[in-house]
């Protein structure tokens, strides 16, 4: 086995740094040595959860802010900070390189993630090797390359992955159709994520999936000369692999959970009884849309346990929503909390569906633990994702919105009556949960597909 020293860069939000610093862990567990670097504000607020590990060390760079001006970077608009965040990320990068270069392990391989194209040409200008780590499913990305190819095409529905049904423009991450306000800036950086992969004879494209889960997708982007190596589902190792029972959280949180309250809750449960409701750590919810769910939760007569977030936009909106379960009693049949262990309630044996965004981690860690879901997909890939889990998977459905804007209370008692119900559609898509929870653990195992691709990696 080669000596590597990966340096590995994350954007700085929770969807990113969970499984980009999962990968680090895994690789470091391996032998080699890991830098996680992720912007200066980010890790100084992670500073304490970051995982102990040896051969795992950490960096940070700059985005153009130092980490107690951040009122100021909310005032941007975010096509600016992404602007700012390349021009000043990309010297920041370059001097951690340089640094390395005269230390005594220098970076034998830059790994980058998506949002962070510009880290790609800052490696080939240094001559250092590169891979791309996309943490969304496989299916997205082959989205992405034809949609770098057919700038101005819209066709509805359209053909992505022979084998795969049609995607309609509802199953497309958001950001590619024209009249979503990201448009302007996510369509062009996606183009620039895949030409800069085009400027490598063989890219290679780690992929936060396995083989089994999305065969059709990774063979597409073979075909198109791209070097994809799964390496996922990235999560921690005690849920999947169990090489290490004590690694049990990703270990770099950016919200605060009580731990023991719902967890006592949950253990007074019947096994698969629980409705968990959460939608990841970007989705902000009108009040409206809460309403809808809270009287669907309640009607149904089903216990749930519900993250809502505190966060500045959403405060005068929790609040309320508070007030409205004291006012509807819901006691012990429901619970609220700020934020949780996610995988370890998944995990739990009284969960027995999952309401979802079907943010890509929120989706795998789902399909490992044998949940099915509730598919109620926001922006970007979730309405892949939803696409995915219920049509090519099996494992869930997606509520309808009415208008686009609001999945009303009958619709969502509706999805938990099939879900959780003892009909034929729920009674199949919890057999087809614990397939993919199967197939997942045997990927990940000694000598799975993931296991030994990431051996591959390290050769
Ligand atoms: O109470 C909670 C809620 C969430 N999580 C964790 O937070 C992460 C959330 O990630 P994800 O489900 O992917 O949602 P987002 O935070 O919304 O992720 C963003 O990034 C993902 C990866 O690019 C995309 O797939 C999503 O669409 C995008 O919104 C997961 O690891 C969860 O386990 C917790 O630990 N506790």
């Amino acid at each position: 086995m080669k000596s590597h020293h990966f340096l590995i860069i994350s954007f700085p939000i929770q969807g990113h740094i969970n499984p980009i610093l999962q990968l680090a862990k895994n690789l470091a567990r391996l032998g080699a040595k890991v830098t996680f670097a992720t912007t200066e504000h980010i890790l100084h607020l992670l500073q304490d959860s970051l995982p102990i590990l040896h051969r795992l060390s950490y960096a940070s760079f700059s985005d153009g802010h130092h980490h107690e001006e951040e009122k100021e970077k909310s005032t941007k608009s975010t096509a600016e900070y992404m602007a700012e965040l390349k021009r000043v990320g990309s010297e920041n990068l370059t001097r951690i390189l340089q640094e390395s270069m005269d230390g005594p392990e220098p970076v034998t391989c830059l790994v980058y993630s998506l949002l962070l194209p510009w880290a790609a040409a800052v490696a080939r200008d240094m001559q250092i090797p590169s891979a791309f780590l996309s943490i969304q499913c496989a299916t997205a990305l082959a989205i992405y390359h034809r949609f770098s190819k057919h700038h101005n095409e819209i066709i509805d529905p359209v053909d992505i992955i022979q084998d795969l049904p049609l995607f309609s423009s509802s199953d497309l991450p958001t950001f590619l159709l024209p009249d979503n306000p990201m448009y302007s800036f996510m369509k062009p950086m996606m183009i620039e994520h895949m030409q800069e992969l085009e400027k490598d004879p063989k890219p290679l494209v780690l992929l936060n999936t396995f083989e089994e889960l999305e065969q059709e997708a990774i063979e597409s982007l073979k075909a198109k000369n791209i070097n994809v190596i799964t390496i996922g589902p990235l999560i921690p190792s005690a849920f999947s692999n169990g090489n290490d029972s004590t690694d049990k959280s990703f270990g770099g949180d950016l919200f605060i959970s009580k731990k023991e309250d719902y967890f006592k809750w949950l253990d007074s449960k019947p096994e698969h009884s629980v409705v968990y409701v959460a939608f990841g750590s970007l989705v902000v919810m009108n009040k409206d849309q809460k309403v809808e769910f809270l009287h669907g939760l309640v009607e149904s007569k089903r216990p749930f346990l519900w993250v809502i977030r505190s966060s500045s936009s959403d405060s005068v909106d929790e609040n309320e929503t508070k007030k409205m379960i004291d006012d509807n009693n819901i006691g012990e049949n429901g619970m609220i909390v700020e934020w949780c262990a996610q995988m370890e309630v998944l995990s739990h044996k009284s969960i027995g569906c999952f309401v979802t965004h079907c943010g890509w981690n929120s989706t795998l860690e789902g399909l490992i633990c044998g949940v099915p879901f509730i598919c109620c997909p926001h922006f970007a890939d979730q309405p892949t994702n939803a696409k995915l889990v219920e049509e090519v998977w099996g494992t869930g459905v997606r509520a309808r919105a009415n208008g686009e804007v609001l999945i009303e209370r009958e619709e969502f008692k509706k999805c938990l009556d099939v879900v959780m119900g003892e009909g034929d559609r729920g009674k199949e898509m919890r057999r087809n949960a614990l397939k993919w929870r199967g197939l997942a653990l045997e990927a990940v195992k000694e000598n799975g597909s993931t296991y030994n691709n990431l051996i591959r990696v390290l050769a």
